[in-house]
């Protein structure tokens, strides 16, 4: 597997893989892998003659206030987790290889996509992520990307960039990688505490209540979101960032009932760890 820390260097990579008519996957991460970055990196393996995943903590998408600076850098772990799962190529650049000059260009998604659910609380986050991805599919020249199904606004968010721009990329969204015990593996499940781990625990227990409710029949959004909120609540810890159910593709409003595919999303913070989570609700 190569390690490679240089934007001329990764390009002529992808036009030799190019000559040689090999299909490229891309993976894209913020480093610190764990099994859920894997599982993306073990479907591109599978999917495409080259995985290339890039590990970059893009300044871009954290706001003034959050935790760009304190965000695991484990480049030396990274390089191993990835090429045990397939990797052939880490690319790890620098800020000033992504971000060359200081008057630069924004890819935005515009509308109530980027600004509900995650968009509230973190206003400049998505445009930051359309930003970097769009500089990463364009240097990789895959013919297909890997998300994972945990940021699921961020999925439908690169979904509409991807058809608003003709990006010439397939998307391929991955379901998302449990701990055994259900809380969803996140590269800031390491700064919890035991005691906040433990609590944690309540984001998976609430959205599996929820989707039983579902199953059992349950349609009214108000009643699935306060079970969800109640049971959350029942860990004094938990401070909820937000509980909200929005109809895919697209997030668009869901209503009073729960009709075709719904997303039912959380963000909650457990001490000064935000967590995400999320199900989605469709009649089979
Ligand atoms: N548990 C998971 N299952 C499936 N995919 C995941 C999981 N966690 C992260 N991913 C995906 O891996 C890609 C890179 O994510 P990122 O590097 O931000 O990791 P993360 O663990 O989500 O970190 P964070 O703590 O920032 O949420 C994204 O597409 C993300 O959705
Ligand atoms: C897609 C991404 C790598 C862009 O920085 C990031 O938002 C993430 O890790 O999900
Ligand atoms: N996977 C999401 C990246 C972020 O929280 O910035």
């Amino acid at each position: 597997m190569i390690l490679c820390q240089d934007v001329a260097k990764l390009r002529e990579l992808v036009a030799n893989f190019k000559k040689e008519n090999k299909s490229i996957g891309l993976v894209p991460t913020m480093g610190a892998l764990h099994e859920g970055h894997a599982s993306l990196i073990n479907a591109s393996a599978k999917e495409n003659d080259i995985t290339i995943v890039s590990v970059f903590v893009n300044p871009t998408q954290f706001g003034p206030n959050e935790d760009y600076e304190a965000y695991p850098r484990t480049l030396e772990n990274d390089c191993i987790v990835a090429q045990n799962a397939g990797a052939d190529v880490v690319f790890a650049p620098k800020n000033k290889d992504l971000y060359p000059n200081e008057d630069m260009t924004w890819v935005e998604v515009t509308g109530d996509i980027t600004k509900v659910l995650c968009g509230r609380t973190r206003p400049i986050h998505f445009r930051g992520v359309t930003t970097v991805v769009s500089k990463l599919f364009n240097l990789s020249r895959a013919d297909r990307a890997y998300f994972g199904l945990k940021d699921a606004q961020q999925t439908e968010v690169l979904r509409r960039m991807v058809d608003d721009l003709f990006f010439n990329v397939e998307l391929r969204i991955m379901p998302i990688v449990r701990e055994a015990d259900g809380l969803a593996k996140s590269s800031r499940n390491t700064y919890l505490s035991p005691e906040e781990r433990k609590s944690a625990l309540i984001l998976s227990k609430s959205l599996k209540l929820a989707k039983e409710a579902f199953t059992n029949g349950q349609r009214d959004v108000e009643a699935i979101l306060n079970l969800v909120k109640d049971t959350i609540q029942s860990e004094k810890t938990s401070q909820i960032d937000y509980v909200e159910m929005y109809k895919l593709p697209g997030l668009k409003p869901v209503g009073n009932k729960i009709e075709g595919r719904v997303l039912l999303a959380l963000a909650v913070k457990f001490g000064t760890t935000r967590l995400i989570d999320n199900v989605i609700l469709e009649d089979k």
